[in-house]
Formats: C-alpha cells, structure tokens, sequence
C-alpha cells in the first residue's frame, strides 16, 4: 500500500471517534484532508451534527465546502476532540509537528481540547525524534540575529524559502527549521527554545497526544498514549 493510501486510512478510521454534539479541532496537513472528507460524508449520511475548529485556512475552507459547520476557536466555550497528523512520533508519543507551518495554531487548539488524537502512517513511527526538520514559528524582526545564535548552538537552522521569499505563517511570521538528527532529551530541548526571544512557538508537541492511530498495510492500529 502507499503512503497516501495508508494516510486514508487512518483518515477514516479516526472519524469513528466523532459523535453527534461534539466540537472537535481539525488539523492540517495531507493525512487530515482523508478525515475532513470522511467527516463531510458522515455529517451528511447520519445528519449529525458537529462543529469543527480548523488550525488553518486550508482545513477550514475544505471543511466547510465538505458541508461541516465550523467556527473559531475564540467562539467555542470547549472542544471535546482533536484529530490532527504529525511529522514525527517517537516511541514516548512525543511529537514534531509544522512541517506545514500551521504548528502554532494547531499547539493553541490542541491544548485547549479535552482529548489529542494524531492519525499517520507508518513512516512516522521513530524511535528518537529529530530525523525531521524541527520547525520554529519566529518574529521576523531581528530573525537574522536569532538565527546565528541558533546556529552558534549547533542547531544547524535554515530559513524556510520559497524561491527567495520566505515562507508566511498564517500569523506572518518567519519559520526557521532545525536539522537535529536525533532529539535525545526533547523536554530539555523545549525549555531552552521558548526561553528564546523571538521563537513564537516551536513544532515539539509534548504530552499533549492520548491516542495515536497509525496505518500499517496490514490494517490501522490504535495505540492509548496516555
Ligand atoms: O504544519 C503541519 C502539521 O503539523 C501537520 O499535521 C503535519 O505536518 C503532518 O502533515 P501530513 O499529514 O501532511 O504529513
């Protein structure tokens, strides 16, 4: 099976979880796009009724033309459930996440919600974190300066680009990636970058996901993270 069949997958087997009445935060990214779709079909086919908190424009714009109320996380009162993918899950469930730059917005939803479930493929399992970029929501004022301190602690960054252009978050801020290799201690690592200036908000998701469910070929398996 392919990666993008197996993305579907866990797609729809993650819509099980929603339940008529539930608010429920939908993340971004190509994995997610599966589970919008199976949720659009769901809302239809049981007339359940639900509303979605997108973490981007490309979610939410996908989600309402798929017939899913949605509405803004500062109109909700809670949210029950977050479905969201993630770049990078070691084997203590902690995670990287913003390879596709929404990872403040999805951070911001994901601790506000009362249960975190993250939908993968199998590619996404590891044992230590840091083989993928860690990417660095940052101010773009004094960006440059806090690059080279970055750099000076060996963090190895790299200004996100498109062709000469930066890259914009929804916030229009700057993202500067992280070429770690392996993340040994991620909470040590999370202490020091948001007591750096300038770092909005970094992709390490930790102790935030309860449940996990991955997609092998043979089938998706659920795991209980905490
Ligand atoms: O910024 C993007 C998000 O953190 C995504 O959840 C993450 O990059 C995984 O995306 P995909 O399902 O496309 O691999």
């Amino acid at each position: 099976m392919n990666q993008d069949a197996l993305k579907k997958m866990v797609g729809q087997e993650a819509v099980k979880y929603i339940h008529d009445g539930m608010v429920v935060g939908l993340g971004t990214g190509s994995t997610v796009k599966y589970l919008v779709e199976a949720l659009g079909k769901k809302v239809k086919k049981d007339k359940i009724h639900i509303v979605g908190v997108p973490t981007s424009h490309r979610t939410a714009e996908r989600a309402r033309r798929l017939g899913i109320k949605i509405k803004n996380i500062n109109d909700v009162d809670h949210i029950d459930l977050t479905i969201d993918g993630a770049d990078q899950i070691d084997r203590n469930f902690q995670g990287i996440k913003g390879g596709g730059i929404a990872h403040l917005i999805e951070k911001i939803v994901a601790i506000n919600s009362k249960k975190n479930i993250w939908i993968v493929d199998e590619s996404k399992m590891t044992k230590y974190l840091g083989s993928f970029p860690l990417p660095l929501e940052v101010i773009p004022y004094g960006s440059t300066q806090l690059f080279r301190r970055l750099a000076k602690m060996d963090f190895h960054p790299t200004f996100r680009m498109n062709g000469d252009q930066h890259v914009l978050t929804h916030s229009n801020n700057y993202i500067i990636d992280l070429h770690l290799g392996k993340i040994k201690h991620p909470h040590k690592l999370s202490r020091k970058l948001d007591d750096m200036t300038g770092i909005v908000e970094h992709g390490l998701f930790l102790d935030i996901v309860n449940m996990v469910i991955v997609g092998y070929d043979n089938g998706p398996k659920t795991i209980k993270a905490r």
